[in-house]
């Protein structure tokens, strides 16, 4: 609702939705009746529009977008309502003004910010484009550069540069209402025509044609397919093109495209889901209602190499106090120098820099090899090489060292979270924190809970997450978890697909053609070939304990395919030797190139092993690639490692480079439809009975029976005996 006061010349409307006051019918609708309230009474000589508990309005409520017609109606409309009025209205922003809720401020005649305030036009970012009249607006108060970097990304500015673009007329640092009121009072009686901005020309840029051509080549390469932010460009475009009245109804019609895109729809789901998985559960009944957290006033990170370098940057980014051990002074200093790099970099990137990162004072960042500097820390991250019997010796030493209340959490990709917890002396303090890399920019941090881990460890490591800056997904402990998990099945067949004919950039094509930021095997060429070679030789896959005998492309009864270990046993790593699937330039060089080395190589491969080579079409490689991971996606959940669909694609949209604008593996496959993906897993596992990723899973084979329920009903159908946990 909004509310209407009256108590001076000044009237009040408050809009008020907690808990981020977004602009629901209701909301409208009173913003509308004060708005001709304040019209129609004489006393009143000016208005105020603000928002309740220190939030402007974080835009149009995004569940209404199910009823596009009411809400699309409303808006507009209100905000050449405020434009038009013959008494000046300020708006008072305090928190967001975000999407309608910026509109609604530029409809305004004034704007008055608090220093703290953030705004932006971020519909893009859930898939839509501003659909209040702001593409028209903003352009005339900023200019087309600006504006077109605002709403091509969706990016939130602080108060002090919304202050610089002319944005807003004034920030302040104390009331921002009494402020406004203020104001309010001081304009009464003065011109309003120039602070109407549907009545300014877009202020012009010098060869404008040129320079949108070379922002939309810009828009379109970030985009990688997906709709939004070419759509806003062209609303933009429009406001550089045509009077205000023709550029609105063309943002209009753009907005309706994308309404209808389906793509809208996928981005929202993601943005509820992502909140959704705060509200963390497991199935032993603890959950994020009941748990508290405690706190971490500091913190330890043991290995420094590739994800303790990123995680220590996390943490002093955070503000966390920390202690950053090594197993020697050799690696210690190595690990100091890539930390300080790292470090650097992001106080560059940061206002206040340095300062604020404060890195090279000890009490917050101290460098040792001494793990009795551990025994006060609140939390202890271990990074060190992926094999079980170190991470035991070390979990064993923390158990003994650190105080009794500390929480020991462990970085590894898949190892089992109950046996490493079986060294130490509190299996219930210990979790897996299972960061991307590199650690300091992915956002997702998957937790990982054992048998014995507390609701207060789980709800910790929560906390967490939230203090990085990035979204913490609880998970069940199995091997390689959710994330790698599925990813096995998704790899393997992209490796098969080049026993079969294919070749590694046909598929890395198709894959990132789909969205992918990277296909598999330019990702593992820069993850390195040599972590999976030593996991698969523990694994006892491949290597000297291999027995005697072993088929080569066959293992414990299963396909396998030894292409990946062949590669590194020639030394191709991937990036870091110049050589893997692809080319490079140089040893840690970043352009791969296709190698007809490789593919003489394939063609040998499939001699020797008398594979008839084939042509595989791109149908067949996002089906086999896409679905095998799905297909294991419903495994998960039928074992209770995870509470909903939701959890999987918020994993995969945060870690794995997944296309957003397709929300997630499993909202994909709910558009594909369950029955086709059911059919095209049957007729690939057919082909392929060696190959157990792709044979149907027993939950997708039920959700197909019972009707091909909305994903929201899929877990509904699962019994609770189902979980293996
Ligand atoms: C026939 C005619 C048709 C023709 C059509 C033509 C014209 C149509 C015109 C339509 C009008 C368009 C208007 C406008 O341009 C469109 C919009 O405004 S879209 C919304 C844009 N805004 C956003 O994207 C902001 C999203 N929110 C955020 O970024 C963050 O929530 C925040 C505001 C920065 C706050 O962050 P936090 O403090 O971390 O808090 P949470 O994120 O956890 O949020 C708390 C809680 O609030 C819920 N929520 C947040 N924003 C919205 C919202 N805009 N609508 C609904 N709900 C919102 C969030 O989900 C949390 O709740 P929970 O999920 O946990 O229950
Ligand atoms: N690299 C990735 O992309 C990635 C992603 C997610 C998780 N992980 C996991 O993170 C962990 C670390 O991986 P990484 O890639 O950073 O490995 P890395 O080889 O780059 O670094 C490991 C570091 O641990 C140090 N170390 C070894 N023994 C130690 C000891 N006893 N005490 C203190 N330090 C010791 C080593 O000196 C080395 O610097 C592994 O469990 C890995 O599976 C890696």
């Amino acid at each position: 609702m909004a509310q209407y006061a009256r108590g001076s010349a000044v009237a009040v409307i408050r809009l008020r939705n907690p808990p981020v006051n977004a602009l629901s019918l209701a909301v409208l609708q009173t913003l509308e009746d004060g708005l001709k309230k304040a019209d129609a009474d004489p006393s009143v000589k000016a208005v105020m529009i603000c928002g309740e508990n220190g939030k402007f309005s974080a835009g149009a409520d995004i569940r209404g977008f199910s009823s596009p017609k009411r809400l699309g109606g409303a808006l507009g409309p209100i905000v050449s309502l405020i434009e038009s009025s013959e008494k000046p209205v300020v708006a008072a922003i305090e928190g967001v003004a975000l999407g309608g809720g910026l509109e609604v401020a530029l409809g305004c005649h004034y704007r008055i910010a608090h220093v703290k305030a953030r705004m932006g036009l971020p519909e893009v970012t859930i898939g839509l484009l501003p659909g209040a009249e702001g593409t028209q607006r903003l352009p005339r108060l900023i200019g087309v550069p600006a504006a077109l970097d605002m709403i091509t990304t969706g990016k939130h500015i602080p108060a002090t540069e919304a202050l610089k673009l002319g944005l807003v007329d004034e920030i302040v640092e104390e009331n921002t209402i009494e402020a406004a009121i203020r104001l309010a009072n001081k304009v009464i009686g003065q011109p309003l025509g120039p602070r109407r901005l549907s009545l300014k020309p877009v202020p012009k840029v010098p060869n404008m044609e040129a320079f949108l051509d070379e922002a939309l080549v810009k828009v379109k390469r970030q985009a990688r397919g997906c709709l939004a932010p070419e759509l806003c460009f062209q609303a933009v475009r429009a406001a550089t093109q045509s009077p205000f009245a023709e550029g609105v109804r063309r943002e209009r019609e753009l907005f309706q495209v994308l309404l209808s895109s389906g793509q809208a729809q996928a981005l929202q789901y993601a943005f509820f889901a992502e909140r959704a998985v705060r509200r963390w559960a497991t199935p032993s009944g603890a959950s994020w209602s009941s748990a508290a957290p405690q706190p971490v006033r500091r913190a330890a990170v043991i290995g420094l190499g590739t994800m303790g370098q990123g995680i220590v940057t996390s943490l002093v980014k955070a503000n966390i106090p920390l202690v950053a051990l090594e197993q020697d002074l050799e690696n210690l200093n190595k690990g100091r120098k890539a930390v300080m790099l790292l470090l650097q970099r992001e106080a560059m990137k940061m206002e206040g820099g340095a300062q604020i990162l404060d890195f090279h004072n000890p009490a917050h960042l101290q460098f040792t090899v001494d793990f009795d500097l551990l025994r006060d820390v609140d939390l202890v991250i271990e990074a060190v090489f992926e094999n079980m019997a170190l991470k035991k010796e070390i979990f064993h030493k923390l158990s003994k060292i650190c105080k009794p209340g500390a929480l020991l959490c462990t970085n590894t990709s898949a190892l089992n979270i109950d046996e490493i917890a079986s060294a130490t002396n509190r299996p219930q303090q210990v979790i897996g924190t299972h960061f991307f890399s590199p650690a300091h920019v992915m956002r997702l941090l998957e937790i990982i809970y054992g048998r014995h881990t507390s609701p207060t460890a789980i709800a910790t490591a929560m906390q967490l997450a939230k203090a990085l800056k990035k979204v913490g997904v609880v998970v069940g402990n199995c091997f390689g978890f959710v994330g790698n998990r599925m990813m096995f099945p998704y790899v393997q067949q992209a490796v098969f697909l080049l026993e079969e004919g294919s070749r590694p950039e046909a598929v890395d094509q198709v894959l990132e053609d789909f969205g992918f930021k990277i296909g598999p095997f330019r990702m593992s060429d820069l993850a390195g070939l040599d972590v999976g070679w030593r996991s698969r030789k523990d694994q006892g896959l491949t290597g000297p304990s291999l027995p005697a005998g072993t088929p080569a492309r066959q293992r414990h009864g299963q396909r396998y395919s030894p292409l990946p270990d062949l590669l590194c046993e020639q030394g191709r790593f991937g990036q870091k030797t110049a050589r893997g699937w692809y080319l490079y330039e140089k040893a840690g060089g970043r352009t791969a190139t296709p190698d007809p080395w490789l593919h003489n190589f394939l063609s040998q491969y499939r001699d020797t092993h008398g594979i008839q080579t084939r042509f595989i079409d791109q149908e067949e490689i996002l089906e086999r690639c896409l679905f095998s991971l799905i297909n294991e996606g419903f495994a998960i959940l039928a074992e209770g490692i995870a509470s909903g669909p939701e959890h999987l694609d918020v994993i995969y949209i945060n870690g794995y480079g997944w296309p957003e604008h397709r929300g997630g593996p499993m909202f994909y496959a709910s558009t594909v439809g369950l029955p086709r993906v059911l059919a095209k897993l049957q007729k690939y596992s057919e082909a392929h009975p060696d190959v157990p990723g792709l044979r149907p899973s027993a939950f997708l084979k039920k959700l197909v029976a019972v009707g091909n329920p909305p994903l929201k009903e899929w877990m509904s159908y699962l019994s609770q005996q189902s979980s293996k946990l």
